[in-house]
């Protein structure tokens, strides 16, 4: 990690979704954390525990009914006007579990990748924009000669790499990766989660990798919180939170994953 300061602050959020008159899913519980420029902050807990509305809330895809979340001090919660959208949009970027689900599949890796700067880096001419597309294939371990080709013609761990490209086109400054790799065969898994850790340095990126995989989470992470049923239990170190766990739930998480290839 590069330094300590603060670039995420999540404090006292809670959101709940309203289905019927009767239900009522809370779905964060008063959570509050806080993310290092550079850090990789792990998400951790099962199912319906509330980490992907907490990744979609810091998006700005969800809005919490409490509690303040603010980038570089700047708070995220507020209405905003559709510049300001704009601008925080650029500074963070969210990655899911299909990677389909972002990428357009009529489209071109160029024409995929080109799209993020056409929005927001108006000032560079066509072959500057062509050359980063370029440059950041690269980067994600992509080969540049594949830039006129379809999503469907790349298998699973290449359209990964793909939707990180184009998340890092504009160079955020926090990328949100929801059970991003979960889909994947677990050697591929790991080639992502390194490119990941590659990228955080190269680019002084701080992340939130959520996912249901303890095992994973500590691997990548600098810090982890374990979140319950909407409430964060636990947050610490990796190694502490992994190697000697404080709350009840995180050791039956501990216990129910298989710890074969990141320990
Ligand atoms: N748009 C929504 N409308 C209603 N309820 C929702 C909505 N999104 C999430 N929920 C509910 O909120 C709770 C938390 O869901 P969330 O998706 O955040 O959990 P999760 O830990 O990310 O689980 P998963 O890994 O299965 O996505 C769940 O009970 C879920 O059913």
């Amino acid at each position: 990690m590069s330094n300590d300061i603060i670039l995420l602050t999540v404090e006292d959020v809670s959101l709940s979704f309203v289905q019927s008159k009767e239900s009522v899913v809370k779905a964060l519980n008063h959570v509050s954390f806080m993310v290092k420029r550079g850090e990789i902050f792990g998400l951790v807990g099962e199912s319906g525990s509330g980490k992907s509305t907490m990744g979609r809330a810091i998006a700005r895809l969800v809005r919490p009914q409490s509690g303040s979340i603010r980038l570089e001090g700047k708070e995220l919660t507020r209405k905003m006007s559709t510049k300001e959208r704009k601008i925080s949009a650029k500074d963070v970027q969210m990655i899911f579990q299909d990677p389909m689900s972002a990428l357009n599949p009529k489209w071109t890796v160029m024409q995929m990748l080109l799209e993020p700067l056409n929005i927001h880096q108006n000032s560079l001419s066509s072959a500057e924009k062509q050359s980063a597309v370029f440059a950041m294939m690269e980067e994600v371990g992509l080969n540049p000669a594949y830039a006129n080709r379809y999503v469907h013609e790349f298998s699973g761990g290449q359209r990964q790499r793909i939707s990180i490209a184009r998340a890092l086109m504009n160079r955020p400054k926090l990328l949100i990766c929801d059970e991003s790799i979960a889909a994947l065969d677990l050697s591929i898994q790991a080639q992502i989660v390194n490119l990941l850790k590659k990228l955080r340095k190269e680019f002084d990126l701080s992340m939130i990798f959520i996912s249901h995989d303890l095992a994973m989470v500590n691997y990548i992470s600098d810090r982890i919180g374990v979140i319950y049923k909407g409430d964060l239990v636990e947050m610490g170190d990796a190694d502490q939170v992994y190697h000697h766990p404080q709350h009840a739930y995180t050791k039956s998480l501990l216990n129910a994953i298989p710890k074969v290839a990141f320990t």
